[in-house]
């Protein structure tokens, strides 16, 4: 409470004082104070005959950018102002809920089309994310197109950003999202950071994708694999490998097709998986000429670690479309981050995920033509154009459980 004496007419053009609280007990302690000064106010108001009270203005300012309740109460009384008393104060739950989340995304950049950052920038901000964007590599475009040109960042260059956040006290996230890294030296200072990061709080969480290739193809530098293994892993809280990945960082092949037991051969696999950090694993898709299952459709298959060593294993079917798409993956991360932080679940972020994807994907169809003669990389995805998608989160699949909840 600030209280001047100054005559008018300076009544009201000065910036009001400010107090800033938090919690419940000193929400409730301004209320009082609030209300004692407008009975006060109120009093010394009927009590004076020859009160020059002219106008009283009360803003109530709830305001969510800010993240703070403000009351600020303006009046005038006998040529006194007893104004300027503004009083700002939130609860910890409204400040938590008010609270914009935090994202670290270290991802590809292209400058046309969409992915890596370019998907995972628009889809987090489009959900009210702050994105702190590191791009692991600048490139034209990505690498479906005839030529690619452009660069890539550099251990040495990663360690100066890292370096410039952590003096400024700027390392402070709540979801680190990692994608296409390319070299080993880039992920070993990537798991530097992280490490560092999550020591400062625990409720920071870690979504991975593993991205090291598909069809028996590798997209990286080998010297990625251990460093995956030994440093990513278990720093990581979500991973979204394809089955490609999965067999790399496990060691072994899976003939989920020829195998009698298939779904104990993907179970196992998932399980092999957890024990080397994740207590979240996602496989965003798995193709049919794998599960030898239905053509049409393809399969999201996914797995929990509880802290007892029980598993919560689940699927979604979902329909196949025809047509290749680059940013999937990426889209799909980004997605699962975004849902994983609303709904506290990774069933429902799975199935908002899945279904989200494939309307991006219909609409992407439906408004798209290929790219051009020159490239065998289909459609980029129309992903502004899915924006009210992107925002409704419509279900359209859903998880099914696996009974067996597997114990180590
Ligand atoms: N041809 C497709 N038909 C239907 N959905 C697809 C198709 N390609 C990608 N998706 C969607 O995108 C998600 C991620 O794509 P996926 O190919 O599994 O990842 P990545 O690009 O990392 O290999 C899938 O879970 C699925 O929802
Ligand atoms: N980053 C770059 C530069 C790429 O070219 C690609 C695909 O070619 C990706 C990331 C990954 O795309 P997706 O999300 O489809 O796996």
């Amino acid at each position: 409470k600030n209280v001047t004496s100054r005559k008018r007419p300076h009544t009201s053009r000065h910036k009001p004082a400010s107090i800033k609280l938090c919690g419940p007990t000193l929400v409730r302690m301004l209320d009082m104070v609030c209300d004692r000064a407008r009975q006060l106010l109120m009093k010394t108001q009927r009590s004076s005959s020859d009160s020059t009270y002219q106008k009283r203005q009360m803003i109530v300012d709830d305001d969510p950018f800010t993240r703070t309740l403000s009351v600020t109460d303006y009046a005038q009384f006998n040529n006194t102002l007893v104004g300027d008393c503004c009083l700002q104060a939130c609860s910890l739950e409204q400040y938590e809920s008010h609270r914009i989340p935090r994202v670290l995304s270290i991802q590809s950049h292209v400058v046309h089309g969409f992915v890596g950052n370019k998907c995972a920038a628009f889809i987090l901000q489009l959900y009210g994310f702050e994105v702190d964007i590191i791009n692991s590599v600048h490139f034209s475009n990505h690498t479906g197109y005839k030529t690619v040109k452009g660069s890539r960042l550099t251990a040495d260059e990663l360690e100066a950003i890292f370096q410039g956040l952590l003096i400024n006290e700027l390392l402070e996230y709540d979801y680190i999202l990692t994608g296409y890294m390319g070299s080993g030296e880039l992920l070993h200072v990537v798991a530097k950071y992280v490490r560092l990061i999550k020591s400062k709080s625990a409720h920071i969480k870690y979504i991975c994708d593993p991205v090291i290739g598909d069809n028996n193809k590798l997209y990286v530098d080998r010297s990625c694999i251990e460093v995956y293994k030994n440093e990513i892993l278990p720093l990581a809280d979500i991973v979204t490998p394809n089955d490609f990945e999965i067999e790399v960082l496990i060691g072994k092949e899976l003939d989920y097709k020829n195998d009698e037991n298939q779904e104990e051969v993907i179970w196992q696999s998932l399980r092999s998986l957890h024990k080397m950090g994740p207590s979240h694993i996602i496989i965003s898709s798995i193709s049919a000429d794998k599960t030898g299952g239905n053509q049409t459709m393809l399969q999201m298959r996914a797995s929990t670690q509880f802290l007892d060593n029980q598993y919560q294993t689940f699927q979604i079917d979902f329909p196949h479309l025809e047509g290749s798409f680059t940013g999937t993956g990426d889209s799909f991360s980004a997605l699962i981050l975004a849902w994983f932080h609303k709904e506290n679940n990774l069933i429902r972020a799975c199935e908002r995920s899945i279904s989200i994807l494939h309307q991006i994907l219909r609409k992407t169809i439906e408004i798209s033509k290929p790219i051009n003669t020159h490239n065998r990389c289909g459609h980029e995805l129309c992903l502004i154009e899915s924006k009210a998608i992107i925002e409704c989160g419509e279900i359209l699949f859903h998880a099914v459980l696996n009974d067996k909840h597997l114990s180590s």
